[in-house]
């Protein structure tokens, strides 16, 4: 069996980013999205993934984002993978993962069985699918909201391509969430924080250790 994959996302500072470190988180996420209280610039991006060894993996969340944005984050050389929150098509992913040679993740917000069905019109051009909470109408964000959906909708369905949970995850339900899914890949963000885009070093640690559990 293979090992869980745990990403920590909206890391700001250097403290949060080498918990997740030694904690053994396998996915360090950062977001770039101006309304988010996590958003970081490309400079930040560099800095704080200087120090992370190239095993672990780097991912930018981004919304809806231009060619020109995309170039500029890129361009650092920090990220091994973009993970795309907005109204995507399969289309534009497939166009980003091309253009951008960097693995493309598709986050597919979740209500509903038959939003989980229609993530399959991603496959083939997502390299991983994201299920995720969907947000309500009007929300500031897409995501990072700590909202969860209802995980058994995951329950028995064929996914025939690399997939992961996230929305509302913390130390007190991810091994449920990992129990009633199958989930291969865990993302978290709210759930490991004090306050909206301030992350508790001690809240990765316990995330990272209730999930491998
Ligand atoms: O975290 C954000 O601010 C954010 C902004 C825009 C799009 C996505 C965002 N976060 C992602 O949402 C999911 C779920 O987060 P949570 O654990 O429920 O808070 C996760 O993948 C974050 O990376």
């Amino acid at each position: 069996m293979s090992r869980l994959a745990i990403k920590i996302c909206g890391l700001s500072t250097p403290e949060t980013v080498g918990a997740a470190m030694r904690a053994d988180a396998t996915h360090l996420g950062f977001v770039h999205f101006p309304k988010s209280p996590r958003h970081i610039e490309a400079d930040q991006l560099r800095a704080l993934t200087a120090p992370v060894p190239s095993h672990i993996h780097r991912v930018a969340v981004l919304v809806d984002p231009t060619d020109e944005v995309l170039t500029e984050l890129t361009a650092t050389d920090a990220l091994t993978a973009l993970q795309l929150h907005g109204k995507e098509t399969p289309e534009r992913v497939a166009i980003i993962r091309q253009r951008f040679g960097l693995s493309v993740w598709k986050a597919i917000p979740v209500k509903t069985r038959a939003d989980i069905d229609a993530a399959r019109a991603y496959a083939g051009a997502a390299d991983l699918l994201l299920f995720d909470a969907k947000t309500p109408d009007g929300a500031a964000l897409p995501g990072g909201m700590g909202l969860r959906f209802d995980w058994t909708l995951l329950r028995g369905v064929p996914i025939s391509v690399p997939w992961g949970l996230s929305g509302g995850l913390g130390i007190d339900n991810v091994a449920e969430a990992i129990r009633i899914t199958g989930a291969p890949l865990v993302d978290v963000s709210s759930g490991v924080e004090n306050a909206p885009g301030i992350k508790s070093v001690d809240k990765i640690m316990a995330f990272c250790n209730a999930a491998s559990s």
